[in-house]
């Protein structure tokens, strides 16, 4: 037997936004390198997430898969489907929830998801249906009968996300699903994502900034970096890779005693903001660290400090921060 095909494959996909020459009172924009031979494999039933710093190339990379925008280069197949030579086939075969979506904006919750429902294929009285379980599952019912665009900025993110997951798509790719949202709505959004996958074998792409919450929803972590993936595993599979490593935070009270020694030396290393000092060290080095400031005359001028095991985050920092060319990070992709 062979391989199931998988949710998502793309393959040595490349996008290049031209430069654009000097007008008058216009600086000349370089050509940009958005996507730089980007493989990825995503696999069915998978909650697949795409993390990276801003500008690393996630939104392009998403619309280039979704059959949105053209790639110059590369392969995109979708459920075994060729969405380079096929693009039209996206809309049947996945849901696509953009950063910025205004397409909606003159609708009322009710029939932005209604209509949504209505144009994947659903006859009236199932989009109807459809309609009323995705917003009493998001708890929308109450804002159902208002046009979007007179809601706030994370109750009109909600309808955008209720008219996304409307009528069954069999890959959902959620770009900042939660931007926006208070901590109840959130919830409700990762819960609506986790059943689909769970209920109806669904597929999701995320992208994503927030890696605290992408750590407990996210099976598998793809890291851009300026057009390229520089890891991909589970997010227990990239912090064992910078295990050797503890995160220790200090805060001072007023400054920081600088003109100790050791206290300089640690200066050097840290993550300045404001009071807040945040180092990664192995953790012999973070022994003796917690010794110096909590035992000597710096102790006085120390507020809190917290020592932790590396997150999701850290391994963000510690290979978004790569500067161009520094490999060091292939190591961590697994197939
Ligand atoms: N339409 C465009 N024309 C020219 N350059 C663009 C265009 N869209 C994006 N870029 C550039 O391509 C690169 C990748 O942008 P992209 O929006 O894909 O990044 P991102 O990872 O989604 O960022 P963010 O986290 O800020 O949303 C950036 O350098 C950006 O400035």
């Amino acid at each position: 037997m062979g391989e199931p095909v998988p949710a998502v494959r793309v393959e040595g996909l490349v996008k290049t936004y031209p430069a654009v020459r000097a007008r008058r009172g216009t600086p000349a924009v370089p050509a940009v390198r958005a996507t730089d031979e980007v493989c990825l494999d995503v696999r069915r039933g998978e909650i697949f997430g795409l993390l990276g710093p801003n500008g690393a190339g996630k939104s392009t990379l998403v619309r280039q898969l979704t059959g949105l925008l053209r790639p110059d280069a590369g392969a995109v197949e979708v459920l075994g489907h060729d969405l380079v030579r096929h693009p039209e086939r996206a809309a049947r075969l996945l849901a696509y929830l953009g950063q910025e979506s205004t397409a909606l904006d003159e609708l009322t919750v009710s029939l932005a998801a209604e209509t949504t429902a209505r144009l994947r294929g659903m006859p009236l009285a199932a989009a109807r249906a459809a309609r009323d379980e995705i917003l009493a599952e998001l708890g929308l019912e109450e804002l159902a009968g208002r046009a979007l665009k007179k809601l706030s900025g994370g109750q009109r993110r909600l309808a955008c996300v209720a008219a996304a997951l409307v009528g069954d798509r069999p890959l959902l790719v959620l770009d900042e699903p939660t931007t926006g949202m208070d901590p109840h709505a959130r919830r409700a959004v990762w819960a609506a994502v986790d059943r689909r996958r769970a209920e109806r074998g669904a597929t999701v792409l995320l992208v994503t900034h927030n890696v605290i919450e992408a750590e407990t929803v996210l099976d598998r972590v793809a890291v851009l970096d300026r057009g390229r993936v520089i890891a991909c595993d589970t997010p227990g599979g990239l912090k064992a890779a910078v295990g050797d490593e503890v995160r220790l935070e200090l805060v001072w009270r007023e400054r920081a005693p600088v003109e100790l020694p050791g206290i300089a030396a640690l200066a050097a290393e840290a993550a300045v903001s404001g009071r807040r000092w945040t180092l990664r060290l192995p953790p012999a080095r973070a022994r003796e660290a917690v010794t110096l400031v909590t035992g000597g005359p710096a102790f006085p001028a120390l507020d809190d400090f917290r020592l932790a095991t590396p997150s999701l985050e850290d391994v963000y920092v510690a290979l978004g921060g790569r500067p161009a060319g520094q490999s060091g990070a292939e190591g961590l992709v697994k197939a």
